[in-house]
């Protein structure tokens, strides 16, 4: 998979070249770019940004730039991802289909955004997605990308060292996951669940979806009208 990024904090994204991601670059799992928008600039000051259009706070980014920069940077029919504020929700479905892609292309606003015809006029030369991480804001598109990109690399084949985690993640079968544990079995006075210690798989597999289903429960029950509970599962959340 080939990822590019646009942004005019280029320095932002150096976290890319790092950890697992930065290994699977460097095993050619993955082609990661990282542009300077302002290299698509027309002008001495190399300016992005200008007034709003109909009045209000802070500044756009303008179109030509982004125009240029995409006919450039992104090959026709990759997907381009728009993070912003008033996106549809990111999330691990969403991961999992994106990674299934041969690229990807993330425009990274800062301001109050990019003008929207960038982004209108990019939907002829392929799909776009504006999308958000969460309902909160951020100062610009670049937290955004690292998190998306992070999300979609692991499900590229080598990327996660173990493929059974990435299976076993959070949100994969539509719950959360439940609590890990590792040696020492007590630290300061606390046990390990003593199933855990007991080689019965078919009932640690019972005990990690019955406490799967207690903390999604507790936390997120809006993800259990999407599950489809068994009567054990019942009989665990009734517990
Ligand atoms: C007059 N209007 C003008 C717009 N504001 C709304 C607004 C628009 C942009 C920004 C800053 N910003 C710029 C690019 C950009 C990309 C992503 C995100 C982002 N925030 N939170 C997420 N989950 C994000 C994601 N993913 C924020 C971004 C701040 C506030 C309302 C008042």
């Amino acid at each position: 998979m080939r990822i590019d990024v646009l942004t005019i904090f280029p320095e932002y994204l150096a976290p890319l070249g790092q950890a697992l991601l930065g290994k699977a670059a460097a095993k050619g799992l993955v082609e990661i770019g990282v542009h300077d928008l302002r290299r698509w600039t027309d002008d001495v000051h190399r300016t992005v940004d200008d007034s709003p259009y109909g009045g209000g706070p802070g500044m756009v980014m303008r179109p030509e730039p982004w125009g240029r920069a995409l006919a450039e940077v992104r090959r026709p029919g990759t997907r381009l991802v728009v993070p912003t504020p008033a996106g549809r929700p990111f999330t691990q479905a969403v991961a999992a289909q994106w990674a299934t892609e041969p690229g990807l292309v993330f425009a990274c606003g800062r301001y109050e955004g990019i003008d929207q015809r960038a982004v209108d006029d990019a939907a002829a030369h392929g799909p776009v997605s504006e999308v958000s991480i969460g309902d909160y804001v951020l100062a610009g598109g670049e937290s955004a990308v690292l998190v998306m990109v992070e999300a979609v690399s692991r499900f590229i084949p080598g990327v996660v060292g173990n493929a059974e985690s990435v299976e076993l993640d959070s949100h994969a079968d539509g719950l959360l996951e439940g609590p890990s544990y590792t040696r020492p079995a007590v630290w300061r006075g606390h046990e390990v669940p003593p199933v855990l210690l007991s080689g019965d798989h078919a009932a640690i597999a019972r005990w990690r979806r019955a406490e799967s289903l207690r903390r999604t429960a507790d936390r997120r029950p809006d993800l259990l009208a999407g599950v489809e509970l068994t009567a054990a599962d019942r009989a665990a959340l009734d517990a």
